[in-house]
Protein backbone atom coordinates (compact mmCIF):
# COMPACT_ATOMS: atom_id res chain seq x y z
CA UNK A 1 0.00 0.00 0.00
CA UNK A 2 1.13 3.79 -0.81
CA UNK A 3 -0.89 5.84 1.69
CA UNK A 4 -1.73 6.32 5.29
CA UNK A 5 1.24 4.22 7.18
CA UNK A 6 -0.87 3.90 10.43
CA UNK A 7 -0.98 0.59 12.07
CA UNK A 8 -4.03 -1.31 12.92
CA UNK A 9 -5.79 -0.89 16.56
CA UNK A 10 -4.96 -3.30 18.84
CA UNK A 11 -7.42 -6.15 18.59
CA UNK A 12 -10.55 -5.67 19.92
CA UNK A 13 -10.71 -7.70 23.04
CA UNK A 14 -14.29 -9.11 22.34
CA UNK A 15 -15.91 -11.90 22.50
CA UNK A 16 -15.50 -14.58 18.99
CA UNK A 17 -18.36 -13.67 16.62
CA UNK A 18 -16.67 -16.62 13.92
CA UNK A 19 -15.85 -20.10 15.30
CA UNK A 20 -14.25 -22.67 12.87
CA UNK A 21 -13.06 -25.69 13.93
CA UNK A 22 -11.04 -28.39 12.16
CA UNK A 23 -12.98 -27.91 9.17
CA UNK A 24 -13.01 -30.48 6.10
CA UNK A 25 -14.31 -29.26 2.84
CA UNK A 26 -14.68 -32.28 0.09
CA UNK A 27 -16.41 -31.42 -3.12
CA UNK A 28 -17.92 -34.16 -4.55
CA UNK A 29 -16.44 -36.15 -7.10
CA UNK A 30 -16.37 -35.21 -10.91
CA UNK A 31 -17.16 -38.85 -12.18
CA UNK A 32 -17.22 -42.43 -10.10
CA UNK A 33 -14.20 -43.14 -10.75
CA UNK A 34 -12.49 -39.87 -9.54
CA UNK A 35 -12.61 -39.49 -5.35
CA UNK A 36 -13.90 -36.36 -3.79
CA UNK A 37 -11.40 -33.24 -3.47
CA UNK A 38 -10.78 -32.54 -0.36
CA UNK A 39 -9.94 -28.58 -0.64
CA UNK A 40 -9.99 -28.34 3.56
CA UNK A 41 -7.74 -30.55 5.47
CA UNK A 42 -9.21 -30.06 9.40
CA UNK A 43 -9.01 -25.67 9.08
CA UNK A 44 -9.46 -23.60 12.46
CA UNK A 45 -9.91 -20.37 12.96
CA UNK A 46 -11.63 -17.48 15.42
CA UNK A 47 -12.71 -13.59 15.03
CA UNK A 48 -13.35 -11.39 17.26
CA UNK A 49 -16.14 -8.64 17.18
CA UNK A 50 -14.39 -6.01 15.15
CA UNK A 51 -11.74 -7.71 14.16
CA UNK A 52 -10.14 -8.49 10.93
CA UNK A 53 -8.53 -11.67 10.03
CA UNK A 54 -6.53 -11.68 6.94
CA UNK A 55 -6.43 -14.79 5.02
CA UNK A 56 -3.22 -15.01 2.75
CA UNK A 57 -1.87 -18.09 0.74
CA UNK A 58 -0.94 -18.86 -3.15
CA UNK A 59 -4.06 -19.36 -5.80
CA UNK A 60 -5.75 -22.69 -4.99
CA UNK A 61 -4.39 -23.56 -1.48
CA UNK A 62 -7.75 -23.03 -0.60
CA UNK A 63 -8.95 -19.62 1.04
CA UNK A 64 -12.00 -19.25 -1.30
CA UNK A 65 -13.23 -22.22 -0.03
CA UNK A 66 -13.13 -21.46 3.81
CA UNK A 67 -15.30 -18.08 3.47
CA UNK A 68 -17.65 -19.97 0.63
CA UNK A 69 -17.95 -22.59 3.55
CA UNK A 70 -18.88 -19.36 6.46
CA UNK A 71 -21.21 -18.31 4.04
CA UNK A 72 -22.61 -21.96 2.99
CA UNK A 73 -22.37 -22.00 -0.38
CA UNK A 74 -19.31 -24.82 -0.29
CA UNK A 75 -19.87 -28.40 1.81
CA UNK A 76 -18.77 -28.97 5.52
CA UNK A 77 -17.96 -32.45 5.30
CA UNK A 78 -16.36 -32.48 9.37
CA UNK A 79 -15.66 -30.17 11.42
CA UNK A 80 -18.02 -27.43 12.85
CA UNK A 81 -18.79 -23.25 12.37
CA UNK A 82 -19.89 -21.32 14.52
CA UNK A 83 -21.33 -18.03 14.25
CA UNK A 84 -22.03 -16.14 17.79
CA UNK A 85 -21.59 -19.60 19.52
CA UNK A 86 -24.24 -21.09 17.13
CA UNK A 87 -23.73 -24.01 15.08
CA UNK A 88 -23.84 -22.87 11.14
CA UNK A 89 -21.97 -25.73 9.68
CA UNK A 90 -25.56 -27.54 8.10
CA UNK A 91 -28.57 -24.97 7.62
CA UNK A 92 -31.03 -25.31 5.42
CA UNK A 93 -32.21 -22.68 2.86
CA UNK A 94 -34.41 -20.87 5.14
CA UNK A 95 -32.11 -20.29 8.04
CA UNK A 96 -29.17 -19.52 5.92
CA UNK A 97 -31.10 -16.93 4.56
CA UNK A 98 -32.18 -15.35 7.59
CA UNK A 99 -28.38 -15.20 8.79
CA UNK A 100 -28.01 -12.98 5.83
CA UNK A 101 -28.49 -10.27 7.98
CA UNK A 102 -25.63 -10.86 10.20
CA UNK A 103 -22.68 -12.29 7.56
CA UNK A 104 -22.29 -10.64 4.33
CA UNK A 105 -20.02 -10.62 1.49
CA UNK A 106 -17.99 -8.36 -0.50
CA UNK A 107 -16.94 -10.19 -3.92
CA UNK A 108 -13.83 -9.64 -5.49
CA UNK A 109 -14.92 -8.33 -8.85
CA UNK A 110 -17.01 -5.34 -9.00
CA UNK A 111 -17.86 -5.64 -13.07
CA UNK A 112 -20.02 -8.43 -12.09
CA UNK A 113 -21.24 -8.54 -8.43
CA UNK A 114 -23.92 -5.90 -9.51
CA UNK A 115 -26.90 -6.36 -11.70
CA UNK A 116 -26.09 -4.45 -14.66
CA UNK A 117 -29.84 -4.25 -15.24
CA UNK A 118 -30.60 -2.68 -12.06
CA UNK A 119 -30.01 0.94 -10.51
CA UNK A 120 -27.54 1.24 -7.57
CA UNK A 121 -31.13 2.44 -5.62
CA UNK A 122 -32.65 -0.79 -6.14
CA UNK A 123 -29.86 -3.05 -5.86
CA UNK A 124 -29.64 -1.52 -2.61
CA UNK A 125 -33.72 -1.17 -2.19
CA UNK A 126 -34.03 -4.64 -2.22
CA UNK A 127 -32.48 -6.80 0.52
CA UNK A 128 -34.10 -3.96 3.03
CA UNK A 129 -37.49 -4.89 1.26
CA UNK A 130 -36.47 -8.98 2.20
CA UNK A 131 -36.09 -7.91 5.16
CA UNK A 132 -39.09 -6.10 5.98
CA UNK A 133 -38.00 -2.55 5.64
CA UNK A 134 -40.78 -0.03 4.24
CA UNK A 135 -40.15 1.86 1.00
CA UNK A 136 -39.93 4.66 3.07
CA UNK A 137 -37.55 3.46 5.41
CA UNK A 138 -35.30 2.07 2.85
CA UNK A 139 -35.15 5.41 0.68
CA UNK A 140 -33.98 6.98 3.92
CA UNK A 141 -31.41 4.35 4.65
CA UNK A 142 -30.26 4.30 1.01
CA UNK A 143 -29.19 8.02 1.07
CA UNK A 144 -27.49 6.89 4.67
CA UNK A 145 -25.81 4.12 3.44
CA UNK A 146 -24.29 5.98 0.07
CA UNK A 147 -23.05 8.52 2.44
CA UNK A 148 -21.14 5.81 4.48
CA UNK A 149 -19.41 4.44 1.76
CA UNK A 150 -18.87 8.47 0.32
CA UNK A 151 -20.93 8.10 -2.88
CA UNK A 152 -23.62 11.20 -3.94
CA UNK A 153 -27.13 10.31 -3.39
CA UNK A 154 -28.14 10.72 -6.97
CA UNK A 155 -25.95 7.73 -7.85
CA UNK A 156 -29.02 6.11 -6.32
CA UNK A 157 -30.54 6.66 -10.10
CA UNK A 158 -27.31 5.45 -11.64
CA UNK A 159 -26.27 2.07 -13.50
CA UNK A 160 -23.72 -0.05 -12.37
CA UNK A 161 -21.64 0.76 -15.25
CA UNK A 162 -21.95 4.41 -14.60
CA UNK A 163 -19.50 3.83 -12.27
CA UNK A 164 -15.58 3.12 -11.98
CA UNK A 165 -14.20 0.31 -10.58
CA UNK A 166 -13.89 1.78 -6.96
CA UNK A 167 -16.99 3.16 -7.16
CA UNK A 168 -19.20 -0.33 -8.01
CA UNK A 169 -17.29 -1.50 -4.91
CA UNK A 170 -18.05 0.91 -2.88
CA UNK A 171 -21.70 -0.11 -4.13
CA UNK A 172 -21.11 -3.47 -3.13
CA UNK A 173 -19.71 -2.57 0.62
CA UNK A 174 -22.91 -0.28 0.75
CA UNK A 175 -25.28 -3.51 0.20
CA UNK A 176 -23.09 -5.42 2.39
CA UNK A 177 -23.91 -3.03 4.74
CA UNK A 178 -27.56 -2.78 4.37
CA UNK A 179 -28.79 -4.79 7.27
CA UNK A 180 -25.85 -3.75 9.54
CA UNK A 181 -24.00 -7.26 9.51
CA UNK A 182 -21.58 -7.98 12.09
CA UNK A 183 -18.86 -10.02 9.92
CA UNK A 184 -18.33 -9.23 6.27
CA UNK A 185 -16.44 -11.88 4.64
CA UNK A 186 -14.71 -9.52 2.16
CA UNK A 187 -13.21 -11.86 -1.05
CA UNK A 188 -10.06 -9.82 -2.36
CA UNK A 189 -12.44 -7.50 -2.62
CA UNK A 190 -9.24 -4.75 -3.55
CA UNK A 191 -7.64 -6.86 -5.76
CA UNK A 192 -9.13 -5.68 -9.31
CA UNK A 193 -8.30 -1.76 -8.37
CA UNK A 194 -5.82 -0.06 -8.82
CA UNK A 195 -3.19 0.93 -6.40
CA UNK A 196 -4.77 4.39 -5.20
CA UNK A 197 -8.11 3.05 -5.48
CA UNK A 198 -7.30 0.06 -3.51
CA UNK A 199 -5.82 2.56 -0.70
CA UNK A 200 -9.08 4.29 -0.58
CA UNK A 201 -11.38 1.24 -0.58
CA UNK A 202 -8.93 -0.16 2.24
CA UNK A 203 -9.08 2.55 4.12
CA UNK A 204 -13.18 3.06 3.56
CA UNK A 205 -13.26 -0.94 5.08
CA UNK A 206 -11.31 0.40 8.47
CA UNK A 207 -13.48 3.39 8.80
CA UNK A 208 -16.85 1.00 8.46
CA UNK A 209 -15.16 -1.22 10.92
CA UNK A 210 -14.27 1.30 13.78
CA UNK A 211 -17.48 3.15 13.16
CA UNK A 212 -19.67 -0.16 13.72
CA UNK A 213 -17.43 -2.80 14.84
CA UNK A 214 -17.75 -5.27 12.25
CA UNK A 215 -15.16 -8.33 11.55
CA UNK A 216 -13.96 -9.18 8.46
CA UNK A 217 -12.39 -12.36 6.80
CA UNK A 218 -10.04 -10.84 4.89
CA UNK A 219 -9.12 -12.94 1.70
CA UNK A 220 -6.01 -11.76 -0.40
CA UNK A 221 -3.28 -12.73 -2.02
CA UNK A 222 -1.22 -9.33 -1.24
CA UNK A 223 0.66 -9.44 1.46
CA UNK A 224 0.85 -5.60 1.59
CA UNK A 225 -3.41 -4.90 1.58
CA UNK A 226 -2.96 -8.14 4.72
CA UNK A 227 -0.68 -5.54 6.57
CA UNK A 228 -2.76 -2.74 6.03
CA UNK A 229 -5.89 -3.93 6.87
CA UNK A 230 -5.91 -7.35 9.30
CA UNK A 231 -5.00 -7.27 13.27
CA UNK A 232 -4.21 -10.92 12.88
CA UNK A 233 -3.67 -13.27 9.40
CA UNK A 234 -3.96 -16.77 9.16
CA UNK A 235 -1.55 -18.38 6.13
CA UNK A 236 -2.94 -20.96 3.99
CA UNK A 237 -1.35 -23.38 2.31
CA UNK A 238 -3.23 -26.76 0.36
CA UNK A 239 -5.92 -26.29 2.54
CA UNK A 240 -4.77 -26.40 5.98
CA UNK A 241 -4.07 -22.95 8.11
CA UNK A 242 -0.10 -23.59 8.64
CA UNK A 243 0.74 -20.15 10.70
CA UNK A 244 -1.48 -17.64 12.32
CA UNK A 245 -0.74 -14.39 14.64
CA UNK A 246 -0.71 -10.98 15.12
CA UNK A 247 0.03 -9.77 11.53
CA UNK A 248 3.35 -8.14 12.42
CA UNK A 249 4.56 -10.88 14.07
CA UNK A 250 3.69 -13.07 10.94
CA UNK A 251 4.86 -10.61 8.67
CA UNK A 252 8.00 -9.74 9.69
CA UNK A 253 9.16 -13.15 11.87
CA UNK A 254 7.80 -15.72 9.72
CA UNK A 255 7.72 -18.89 11.57
CA UNK A 256 6.68 -20.96 8.63
CA UNK A 257 8.84 -22.22 5.59
CA UNK A 258 5.81 -21.84 3.35
CA UNK A 259 5.15 -18.51 4.97
CA UNK A 260 8.99 -17.19 4.29
CA UNK A 261 8.66 -18.23 1.15
CA UNK A 262 5.41 -15.95 0.55
CA UNK A 263 7.35 -13.19 1.83
CA UNK A 264 10.29 -13.38 -0.10
CA UNK A 265 7.89 -13.67 -3.00
CA UNK A 266 6.16 -10.14 -2.17
CA UNK A 267 9.80 -8.67 -2.14
CA UNK A 268 10.10 -9.34 -6.41
CA UNK A 269 8.95 -6.63 -7.66
CA UNK A 270 6.38 -7.14 -10.33
CA UNK A 271 5.97 -5.10 -13.24
CA UNK A 272 2.41 -4.99 -13.21
CA UNK A 273 2.72 -2.96 -9.61
CA UNK A 274 5.60 -0.91 -10.56
CA UNK A 275 4.04 0.43 -13.31
CA UNK A 276 0.82 1.22 -10.94
CA UNK A 277 3.32 2.40 -8.70
CA UNK A 278 4.42 4.83 -11.48
CA UNK A 279 1.59 5.85 -12.88
CA UNK A 280 0.50 6.72 -9.15
CA UNK A 281 3.64 9.09 -8.92
CA UNK A 282 2.73 11.17 -12.11
CA UNK A 283 -0.99 11.34 -11.20
CA UNK A 284 0.63 12.55 -7.71
CA UNK A 285 3.20 15.31 -9.43
CA UNK A 286 0.46 16.03 -11.80
CA UNK A 287 -2.53 16.66 -9.02
CA UNK A 288 0.48 19.07 -7.16
CA UNK A 289 1.50 21.21 -10.29
N1 LIG B 1 -16.58 -26.18 -6.85
C1 LIG B 1 -15.43 -26.85 -6.81
N2 LIG B 1 -15.36 -28.17 -7.16
C2 LIG B 1 -14.20 -28.85 -7.11
N3 LIG B 1 -13.03 -28.32 -6.70
C3 LIG B 1 -13.02 -27.03 -6.36
C4 LIG B 1 -14.22 -26.21 -6.38
N4 LIG B 1 -13.90 -24.96 -5.96
C5 LIG B 1 -12.57 -24.98 -5.69
N5 LIG B 1 -12.04 -26.20 -5.92
C6 LIG B 1 -10.65 -26.61 -5.71
O1 LIG B 1 -10.34 -26.40 -4.34
C7 LIG B 1 -9.00 -25.92 -4.19
C8 LIG B 1 -9.04 -24.61 -3.41
O2 LIG B 1 -9.64 -23.62 -4.24
P1 LIG B 1 -9.94 -22.14 -3.70
O3 LIG B 1 -10.66 -21.41 -4.79
O4 LIG B 1 -10.57 -22.24 -2.37
O5 LIG B 1 -8.45 -21.58 -3.53
P2 LIG B 1 -7.96 -20.08 -3.34
O6 LIG B 1 -6.84 -20.13 -2.35
O7 LIG B 1 -9.11 -19.20 -3.01
O8 LIG B 1 -7.41 -19.75 -4.77
P3 LIG B 1 -7.45 -18.35 -5.59
O9 LIG B 1 -6.55 -17.41 -4.82
O10 LIG B 1 -6.91 -18.71 -6.94
O11 LIG B 1 -8.87 -17.88 -5.63
C9 LIG B 1 -8.43 -25.77 -5.59
O12 LIG B 1 -7.67 -26.93 -5.87
C10 LIG B 1 -9.67 -25.72 -6.47
O13 LIG B 1 -9.39 -26.26 -7.76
Amino acid sequence: MTTNPTPRPDTPAHGSVLEVDRVVVEYPAKGWRTPPFRALHGVSLDIRAGETVGLVGESGSGKTTLGRAVLGLAPVTEGRIAYAGRDISRLGARERRALSDEIQVVFQDPYTSLNPAMTVGDILTEPLLVAGVSRGAAGERIRELLDQVSLPADAAHRLPREFSGGQRQRIAIARALCRDPRLIVCDEPVSALDLSTQARVLDLFIEIQERTGVAYLFITHDLSVVRRISHRVAVMYRGEIVESGDTRAVTTRPQHVYTQRLMLAALVPDPDRQRDRREQRRGLAAAGS
